[in-house]
């Protein structure tokens, strides 16, 4: 079991920042995050856009964001849980929690901080008829560990940036990879639209464009994808594995169960440190909803820094919390 101070439920920009300010009060963090990779909305959804209300840069790219609030908490040591959704919280005898993953994993815990943005982003999954038959059989929505397709037949289908980005990865790690998209031009960059093409024509990779989803086969496990042309012609291509990639939608998931007050897919706090009615466990960053509330990500920065403050006298009940700034407090010293 991993023992920390405090569980930090989301590893966006806000649930990263939060390390950082519980850092400072000498709390030490465990990030678990249902994405294969931190960073939330911004390494999701927008890496490559840029923000302009982040104080102190006139812009900044959403991922070059996340790369500095990674290198900011590095000081305090923070460990992560990737590509697993927390699931269950249980609370022990003491007021301490244990939070769960849909994978096993538990984690130890004085303070619960929710920082789950919309909720857990799951994937879109196309129309097949027997899809969840091959559920870790061979069909997977989202690329955890690429290693995982060495050497491997894979199929891909999607038209947007993560299908077009894991199809150049692979193309260097599987034995096969074959792209299949509805449509005959993509909605990814142009730059990797080009790649796309030029992969094809050296023959690296096999490119189906204006080809429909029609079925999977396979017994036990996957055994290949079928599909359809305009013309109503079918290819069977052999795969091990199926990785449809059609983005992923946010939902609040299980955080719904766990006795929170939720007003319309967010959970309700106050606004003096972001306690949520259930004591030790509090929600900050866009998961939240108060009076005036704003989601935006400098608004989720500074409930970070007052959830901290609060949450100091569980993790150290015995001591008195007194404010200092950081030039005092100074990080170098942790
Ligand atoms: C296109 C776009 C542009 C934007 N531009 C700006 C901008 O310019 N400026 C600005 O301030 N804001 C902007 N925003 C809003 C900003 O992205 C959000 O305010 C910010 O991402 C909130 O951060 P967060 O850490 O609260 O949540 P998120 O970034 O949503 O991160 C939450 C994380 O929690 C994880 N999670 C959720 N549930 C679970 C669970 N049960 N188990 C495990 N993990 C879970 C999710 O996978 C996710 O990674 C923009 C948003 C979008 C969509």
């Amino acid at each position: 079991m991993i023992k920390t101070d405090i569980c930090i439920i989301g590893a966006g920009p806000v649930g990263l920042f939060a390390v950082f300010e519980a850092g400072l009060l000498k709390m030490r963090c465990h990030l678990i995050d249902v994405l294969p990779q931190v960073g939330g909305q911004l390494s999701e959804i927008y890496p490559h856009k840029p923000i302009y209300d982040i104080p102190g840069y006139p812009t900044i790219k959403a991922q070059e964001l996340i790369d500095n609030q990674l290198a900011q908490i590095k000081p305090f040591n923070p460990t992560f849980t990737l590509g697993e959704q927390v699931s269950a919280l249980k609370k022990q005898e003491d007021g301490s929690y244990i939070v769960q993953s849909d994978e096993g994993t538990e984690i130890h815990c004085q303070v619960v901080v929710i920082a789950a943005g919309l909720g857990s982003f799951e994937p879109r999954k196309p129309a097949l008829e027997n899809l969840t038959n091959f559920e870790r059989k061979g069909v997977d929505y989202m690329v955890k560990d690429p290693e995982k397709y060495r050497g491997k037949r894979i199929v891909i289908a999607g038209g947007g940036d993560s299908a077009l980005d894991w199809t150049i990865f692979l193309a260097d790690v599987a034995a096969e990879v074959t792209l299949i998209h509805r449509s005959d031009s993509f909605r990814g960059a142009p730059d990797s639209a080009d790649k796309i093409q030029e992969l094809a024509q050296a023959g690296r990779i096999n490119l189906l464009l204006s080809h429909h989803l029609s079925a999977l086969a396979g017994t036990s496990q996957l055994a290949s994808v079928i599909a359809v042309n305009k013309a109503q012609e079918t290819v069977t291509i052999p795969a091990d594995y199926f990785i449809p990639l059609f983005g992923l939608s946010p939902k609040l998931g299980p955080i719904a169960a766990w006795g929170l007050q939720i007003d319309k897919n967010a959970i309700e706090v106050n606004t003096f440190d972001y306690a949520t009615n259930v004591e030790r466990i509090f929600a900050i960053g866009d998961i939240n909803t108060y009076p005036g509330k704003l989601k935006l990500i400098l608004c989720g920065y500074h409930e970070a820094a007052l959830m901290a403050q609060s949450a100091f006298k569980y993790v150290y009940p015995d001591q008195k919390l007194s404010f200092k700034y950081t030039t005092v407090n100074g990080i170098n010293t942790f």
